[in-house]
């Protein structure tokens, strides 16, 4: 009779344990399928923009060969495909269930003065809307997804900890994110950190899921006006025309890959502390799970960017970008996440997001841009975005 599997047993954590166990330079991520806390490196993925799922698949092989349990990919990637990306084969992995609104501690932010400069100014980002219209006038572009940046300078570091414990706090449903970006040249480390709505792809077996957004209005304290906003957030043209071009290019490239796929045809509302947000949610069962070409990363690099931020046609929308935005993304509007040995992981949309770094938080948003925008709006819905990190930061009313 062979000998009996040697089980080990796994060690349990709980969702706060591991939030307040993150430190830079650890990776963290929170989904409502759980929280994942990794640490050290064992293996950095070294890949370009399309060779990277297939580089991952690489070291994951090679670390189970090499005796890692269940090892992972995680980390980040920028928006750009020559940008850079950060993602590693972490040396230690902990896992914990969801983060639920009780368990998450309060913690107060530290820093008090700060020097705020918006990137362009606002006025500026206005004519670049407006510039944006006139191409998509001219047919050049159907849709292009304008950012703007705040630059925050504190007085002193900028606890990443307590941020990311903020953001958690005040939105336990959110896919909160923290990876070390650092770069060489960096004069401190530096931290991707924020609180994504988006769901850019999740996969779980042959099951795929995916939940774009686009389509926003500001949420408000007031609950009857907030009625009013998602009442009108539905019924309005512009918006189910913004929102239908990033649904549909995600249920085609998913297409692709899925032998059954369900889109809902009318997209929902969903709510963040924040924001309302056009939403609909795809999910898939994949032809062939067992096609390297359908893990997870490479679902997700597929997918990106999606219309949600960046426009239609792709390509000239990246174009427009480059023209119109006065500073790089970075690692805004890019994707965070982790992918497994059979190809399952999750990949969030880095919007709600900063890079930290010391002193200093580089923050951006954006909206997207069709033809019936006004500047004016797409200015205030950015202003809005911003509150999810100027609250975390004690800033509300910054923007
Ligand atoms: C680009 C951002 O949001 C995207 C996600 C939801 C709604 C969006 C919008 O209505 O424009 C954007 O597509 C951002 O938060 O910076």
């Amino acid at each position: 009779m062979p000998p009996p599997a040697l089980v080990r047993p796994r060690p349990v954590h709980r969702a706060a344990d591991l939030l307040a166990a993150y430190l830079p330079g650890s990776f963290y991520f929170a989904s409502a399928r759980g929280s994942l806390l990794a640490d050290g490196v064992h293996t950095t993925v070294r890949a370009g923009h399309g060779a990277r799922a297939r580089a991952a698949a690489e070291v994951l092989d090679a670390a189970a060969v090499g005796g890692v349990d269940e090892p992972l990919v995680v980390g980040a990637i920028g928006f750009r495909p020559e940008a850079e990306a950060s993602l590693v084969v972490p040396a230690l992995v902990r896992r914990a269930g969801a983060n639920t609104a009780v368990d998450v501690p309060a913690t107060p932010f530290g820093s008090t003065r700060w020097a705020i400069t918006p990137r362009p100014e606002p006025e500026a980002y206005a004519d670049g809307v407006r510039e944006a219209l006139e191409l998509i006038g001219g047919g050049e572009l159907a849709k292009v997804v304008l950012a703007r940046c705040l630059e925050l300078v504190a007085g002193d570091p900028v606890s990443v900890p307590s941020l990311l414990a903020r953001l958690v706090r005040a939105d336990p449903a959110a896919h909160a994110f923290a990876a070390d970006v650092s770069a060489p040249g960096d004069p401190a480390p530096r931290t991707l950190v924020g609180a994504s709505p988006e769901l850019l792809l999740s996969r779980r077996g042959a099951v795929v899921t995916s939940n774009p957004l686009a389509g926003s209005r500001p949420r408000v304290a007031d609950e009857a006006e907030n009625r009013r906003r998602v009442a009108e957030l539905l019924a309005s043209e512009k918006d189910r025309h913004e929102h239908a071009h990033v649904a549909a290019q995600v249920a085609e490239v998913l297409g692709g890959f899925c032998a059954d796929l369900d889109v809902p045809a009318e997209p929902v509302v969903i709510g963040t502390p924040t924001m309302w947000h056009l939403s609909t949610r795809i999910t898939g069962r994949l032809a062939d799970p067992t096609d390297p070409g359908s893990s997870s990363l490479a679902l997700a690099e597929a997918l990106h960017p999606t219309p949600a931020v960046c426009g239609v046609p792709v390509g000239r929308a990246r174009d427009a970008i480059a023209g119109l935005e006065p500073e790089d993304r970075g690692y805004y509007s890019g994707l965070v996440g982790w992918t497994g040995l059979e190809g399952d992981g999750e990949w969030v949309v880095t919007i709600r997001s900063a890079e930290v770094c010391d002193r200093t938080v580089r923050l951006f948003a954006g909206a997207g841009v069709v033809a019936g925008s006004d500047p004016a709006a797409e200015l205030a819905e950015t202003s809005a975005k911003f509150r999810t990190l100027l609250r975390a930061l004690g800033l509300e009313g910054a923007a």
